[in-house]
């Protein structure tokens, strides 16, 4: 067997943009310190809106093609150079936002068998052997479809590549030591909006989206880890940007094909569902992780 790099960190979203919008500054750290960061994308975002009037042309399959392209490009600016599609690319098709007609396409993410996506998501897991999984809460951060497919996807692998006698043909088991979900503090999330309140008039955005606009906002008690990206701004922004069919970018501010201007957030948040806490300043000091990393034997950086 190849040696593996020490820490390896898997990602698990629905729609390309997804990504980037979470996670860039995590992935671009991680990526710049010489971990493995694994992305698994489940769909190719076929239904989604395009902001540029000359792509607008662009739907369905084609659209797909021309955002794993986009995808492409993010994952070069964060430095990330493992990216795959779950199934192989176009196997699952977006879902459309939920309630939608859509959201019944047979080839549609949220349609699929959960046991038969998670067992594809099986054979990378058993593969890449990560020790940290990030992916979504139970809502998928908003209730989009395939957000919360994405969610089921990913906790259901997790359990099933721990189990040696579960397809035994897609590798050897491997446990997966911490699972986080994406989250952001409440409070965080509220100082963002006021700040992005006085300046919103200077910006070439129509409107403001609210503090429970943002995917995953808790309250900061459930907040267990924060990652600080900050010296990564200029590639989270540059990943973001990358998605041009789905994103416009005015540093610090960002706006979907909503038009809502939101804050791009540096810091990023997690909530550890599984494994133990590695505590920085001790046990005692109840401060929050500041590595998803954190406590997980020989994946000390030095040891990376
Ligand atoms: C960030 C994200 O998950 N985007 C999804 C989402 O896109 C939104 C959707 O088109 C909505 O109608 C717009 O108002 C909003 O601005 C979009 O961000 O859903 C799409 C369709 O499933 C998906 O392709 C896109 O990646
Ligand atoms: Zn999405």
């Amino acid at each position: 067997m190849t040696e593996l790099p020490g820490r390896r960190l898997l990602l698990v979203h629905a729609h390309p943009d997804d990504e980037s919008i979470n996670n860039g500054a995590t992935m671009a750290r991680y990526a710049a310190e010489g971990a493995q960061v694994t992305l698994v994308t489940c769909t190719l975002g076929e239904r989604g809106e395009v902001i540029p009037p000359e792509l607008a042309h662009l739907t369905g399959e084609a659209l797909g093609s021309h955002r794993r392209t986009e995808l492409a490009a993010a994952m070069d600016a964060l430095g990330v150079h493992d990216f795959r599609s779950l199934g192989g690319s176009g196997r699952h098709q977006d879902s459309g936002m939920m309630g939608l007609p859509d959201n019944d396409d047979p080839r549609c993410f949220w349609q699929a068998d959960l046991d038969e996506a998670a067992a594809e998501l099986v054979g990378v897991i058993r593969e890449v052997r990560p020790q940290v999984l990030v992916t979504y809460d139970p809502d998928g951060g908003y209730g989009h479809p395939d957000h919360i497919q994405a969610h089921r996807v990913a906790m259901r692998a997790a359990d099933l590549a721990a189990e040696p006698d579960f397809r035994p043909d897609l590798g050897t088991a491997w446990t997966i030591t911490k699972i986080y979900w994406n989250r952001v503090p409440r409070s965080v999330a509220e100082e963002a909006f006021a700040r992005l309140k006085d300046v919103l008039d200077e910006l070439p955005f129509p409107a403001s989206a609210a503090v429970d606009d943002v995917p995953g906002v808790v309250d900061d008690t459930l907040i267990t880890t924060e990652i600080d990206g900050t010296a990564h701004a200029a590639a989270k922004a540059a990943a973001m940007r990358a998605h041009a069919t789905q994103i416009e970018v005015v540093e610090p501010w960002f706006a979907l094909s909503n038009q809502l201007a939101q804050p791009i957030f540096l810091v990023e948040y997690y909530e550890l569902v599984r494994g133990e806490r590695g505590e920085r300043g001790g046990a005692a000091s109840g401060a929050p992780e500041a590595d998803l990393f954190a406590g997980i034997s020989g994946t000390s950086e030095v040891s990376a």
